[in-house]
């Protein structure tokens, strides 16, 4: 191979490895190699990160150079797709079609216990997907947004990714494309990245062999997403990197690390943290790693709150009481009701369909969009008087604002309906407001502040259901089991008190202690506590109980294992593998049981942490 020639790869190390590292390096050594040639055929190098949050960080990291594009792969995706307008008009026709045929087969497959609900909500999306059919030709141009409505020419985070996996897949042209104006693209998290679009890119690669280099940065025991690819197999003539140490974890931790890896594909790391003392010299950190078992009652905030005064007292080190700790924690009850927002929790968690409980901890359902996007920041620009902030909101997502929909005359006059439209709706998300998230909602609906989904558009025209509906019995007989939860879900989401949404807020965006175990992907924390709890987060994909052997596995559990797929107990340890290595300092396991002895002895078994290491409440008397 020529020094010309590019060679892809995959990098494949454990957890504080240095992969973002080494992927920081990587974009920076491409750009000192290769940057005036890039600038003169006005190519850039891409880079792809799981969330808006790790791109502006790494993009910060690479000195904001603009020959470094970095987006998640929804962005990245439909920055491709966009200029194929006319493509994409073909593709959304064909999808509407694809998902009328969907909804024919299953209302011609109804069962006689079908709820006439769903029969009403069935015909609306009939009705509405064929009215998007004869005004698709209408579209004046697509783009990308959040929630598909294919009238008004928004295509969603799914679509996205589904037009464009399609387009890598079957246009060489396309791939050829990709590769001229990106001839590096390096993938970051990989192992969460779905399987269509890591073989979709390595078509790529294969079609324009030497002249395009792909790079994937994963670790698959760090896959928290069921739709994630795990491992990325090297291809033929890819060089495979592998990374022995672990920079981040001291040695305490490390070894628990090392332990719980054991049982997945036992990758051991060595080094450790490595510290440099005030005399210059530099030795390894130990630091500290505890497990406590404690029992699952209604004291649990105070047992946390014991805990933490032990470790401070133990380590001598006062921000265990309280300075900044992290809390990570599986969408918990204990946090919403902590911050006020336990009915929100109980509507979008407890009773709600997967994909819903999902969304529910990245604030990424489609019932939340229109108040994470809109009527929280929107509220805030109003009450606080900043008219540029709000201005750039509407003008982002009011329809009445959209170019085809401005009036000749009368701006002035829309816009002062739209000033008075958000005072309003300040007042009805205000804390201590009655009002529901249903009034709120269709609030925007009425005023033309925001462009709702098509989904919540159909819950909000089924009109307020009758109080009778929701039964339980009548859920679990239901045919269509995760229809009816949706709707109660949804039922339920309506009726809670939109302001709500401020302790919501407060939560997702990590401005308290607390973190979603899922939502810590690539960070470090000196002090971490780990709150495994099974009652209060009633998640169905993990559970520490059986994770921890406290629970035996299911008939279910076995078939899907017998079958070669995985249990809660692969996804739990994957999520614990995670949660336990963010810790550059101290980790603490809080584990909340039932039957706090049986836990300890199932514990005790695992060998996950030294046995005087671990705890019970006996410790904190
Ligand atoms: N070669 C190195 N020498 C010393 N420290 C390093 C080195 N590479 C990375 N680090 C440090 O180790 C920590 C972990 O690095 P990084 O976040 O890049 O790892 P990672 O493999 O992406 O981790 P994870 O997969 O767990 O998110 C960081 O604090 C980083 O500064």
């Amino acid at each position: 191979m020529s020094p010309e020639e590019r060679r892809s790869f995959v990098m494949v190390a454990g957890a504080g490895s240095g992969k973002t590292t080494s992927l920081i390096k990587a974009l920076s050594a491409v750009i000192d190699l290769h940057g005036p040639s890039l600038e003169s055929r006005r190519q850039r190098v891409a880079c792809i990160t799981y969330t808006e949050i790790a791109a502006q960080e790494i993009w910060a990291d690479v000195g904001n150079n603009p020959r470094i594009h970095v987006s998640t792969i929804h962005s990245f995706m439909w920055m491709l797709v966009r200029p194929f307008q006319g493509d994409i008009r073909k593709w959304v026709a064909s999808r509407i079609e694809e998902k009328l045929g969907e909804l024919d087969e299953k209302i011609s497959g109804y069962g006689p216990r079908v709820q006439q609900r769903t029969k009403d909500k069935d015909q609306r999306d009939v009705a509405r997907y064929q009215q998007s059919l004869e005004r698709i030709d209408q579209v004046q141009s697509f783009t990308y947004g959040t929630g598909s409505d294919y009238t008004k020419g928004i295509l969603g985070h799914d679509d996205v990714l589904r037009c464009a996996t399609q387009f890598l897949d079957e246009r060489p042209l396309f791939r050829t494309l990709l590769a001229q104006q990106f001839p590096f693209v390096f993938v970051d998290e990989s192992q969460d990245t779905t399987g269509s679009v890591v073989s979709g890119l390595k078509r790529v690669a294969a079609q324009l062999q030497g002249k395009f280099c792909l790079g994937f940065f994963g670790d698959p025991m760090q896959r928290i997403y069921m739709t994630g690819a795990g491992r990325v197999e090297a291809e033929e003539g890819w060089a495979t990197i592998t990374k022995e140490e672990n920079f981040r974890c001291p040695t305490s931790v490390l070894s628990v690390a090392n332990a719980i890896r054991s049982n997945d594909d036992g990758l051991v790391q060595t080094r450790g943290r490595i510290i440099t003392t005030p005399a210059g010299e530099e030795v390894s950190f130990a630091g500290t790693a505890r497990m406590f078992i404690l029992p699952a009652d209604d004291q649990r905030d105070e047992n946390i709150a014991k805990v933490r005064a032990w470790v401070a007292d133990r380590n001598a080190d006062e921000a265990w009481r309280d300075g900044p700790v992290k809390l990570l924690v599986i969408v918990h009850r204990m946090a919403a009701r902590r911050l006020g927002f336990d009915n929100l929790y109980v509507a979008m968690n407890s009773k709600a369909p997967g994909a819903l409980k999902d969304g529910f901890l990245d604030a990424t359902a489609w019932p939340l969009r229109p108040f994470m996007q809109m009527a929280l920041p929107l509220s805030d620009a109003t009450i606080e008087g900043r008219e540029f902030d709000a201005m750039i909101l509407l003008r982002k997502f009011s329809p009445k604002l959209a170019t085809e929909n401005l009036p000749r005359k009368g701006i002035p006059a829309t816009l002062a309906d739209l000033r008075n439209a958000a005072e309003e709706l300040a007042k009805l998300m205000q804390p201590g407001s009655e009002a529901t998230t249903r009034a709120v909602l269709e609030h925007m609906r009425d005023t033309g502040l925001f462009a709702l989904d098509p989904r919540v558009l159909s819950y909000l025209d089924a009109g307020v259901p009758p109080t009778h509906e929701g039964d339980d019995d009548e859920v679990a007989r239901n045919d269509d089991k995760d229809e009816a939860l949706e709707m109660s879900a949804i039922d339920a989401f309506l009726a809670c008190k939109a302001s709500e949404f401020w302790g919501y807020k407060e939560y997702v965006e990590e401005l308290s202690p607390f973190s979603t175990q899922q939502g810590i992907k690539g960070a470090e924390f000196d002090r971490v506590l780990v709150i495994a709890d099974d009652a209060e987060s009633s998640h169905f994909q993990f559970s520490y109980d059986k994770y921890f052997g406290v629970k035996a596995l299911s008939d279910n559990d076995r078939k899907n294992l017998d079958e070669g797929g995985e249990t809660q107990v692969e996804r739990t340890r994957r999520l614990f593998y995670v949660c336990c290595t963010r810790a550059m300092k101290d980790l603490v396991v809080v584990f909340f049981a039932d039957d706090v002895g049986a836990a300890e002895q199932a514990v005790r078994a695992m060998d996950l942490f030294p046995t005087e290491e671990i705890f019970t409440q006996a410790a904190l008397r």
